[in-house]
């Protein structure tokens, strides 16, 4: 069953500029892991955007759990979906686990203040997320990799059915990078479903059941990975001689 469609969508910025997304059609099936991969400018940051009903395609349908994403209020979305940005500085005072709390907000009430079990999802989040020990640190004195997993802490708060993440491993080290990796691959355990973009289709080859390669606003390929990770498509995509090749059964991604 796709969770998430995009139907024959159109986008643009302005009406007078090129389309940034051009008569895109994809299915994001439940429980899986999805990787769309692409060059700076493709249009991955704008699809989340259009897939989180953020913004509205100039044609076409997005589609959530089959119903258009416009027709869910703001609390229903939240609950269902969630986003880990790309970046997102923020200059005020919330202490980290506050920050964490936010992720609760669909959860509550206009003005009703976070719970205990509330308190105990962002703490286990924190935990998991290895920033437990931050927890009283304001935001604003973390490092841009402890504010990266403070964003995937907040994600992990809203305990969403949907899962996006724009980039998430961009700031990680290589301990991190592989932290996150286990945490995506068991929220997909539990029926999670992930869908992220990445710079690094090695970290696509390790997790994602499935991928979306997007190249100029234009869906390249789709699919299952073992079908759509080849150095031909990849070389397609970047357009730098790329090849894939196995290596003790997994995929390694040679670039010349
Ligand atoms: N607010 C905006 N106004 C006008 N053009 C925009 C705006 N936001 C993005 N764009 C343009 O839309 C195109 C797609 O941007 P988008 O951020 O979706 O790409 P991306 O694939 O996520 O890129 P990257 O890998 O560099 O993060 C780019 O050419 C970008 O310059």
């Amino acid at each position: 069953m796709m969770i998430l469609e995009a139907r024959d969508i159109n986008f643009r910025y302005h009406p007078e500029a090129r389309p940034v997304l051009s008569d895109l059609s994809m299915g994001v099936e439940k429980g899986s892991i999805t990787a769309i991969l692409g060059p700076n400018g493709a249009g991955k940051s704008t699809l989340l955007d259009l897939c989180l009903g953020w913004k509205q395609p100039s044609r076409g349908s997005m589609l959530l759990q089959g119903r258009p994403i416009g027709s869910y209020s703001r609390r229903e979305a939240g609950q269902l979906i969630s986003l880990v940005p790309q970046d997102e500085r923020i200059s005020f005072g919330y202490s980290v686990i506050e920050y964490a709390l936010l992720g609760r907000a669909p959860y509550l009430e206009q003005l009703e203040m976070p719970g205990i079990k509330d308190r105990a999802i962002a703490e286990h989040a924190l935990e998991k997320t290895g920033i437990a020990k931050l927890k009283q640190r304001p935001v604003t004195s973390l490092s841009g990799g402890e504010y990266q997993l403070l964003m995937i802490a907040r994600a992990l708060s809203q305990e969403p059915s949907i899962m996006l993440l724009d980039e998430p491993t961009s700031k990680l080290d290589l301990a991190n990078q592989r932290r996150v990796s286990t945490i995506l691959a068991s929220l997909a355990q539990s029926g999670v479903t992930i869908l992220f973009t990445t710079h690094h289709p090695a970290l696509a080859a390790a997790i994602a059941t499935h991928l979306v390669l997007l190249k100029e606003g234009l869906l390249l390929e789709a699919g299952p990975t073992e079908k759509i990770l080849t150095g031909r498509n990849l070389s397609r995509l970047y357009d730098v001689p790329i090849h894939v090749r196995s290596v003790e059964g997994k995929p390694v991604i040679i670039q010349e």
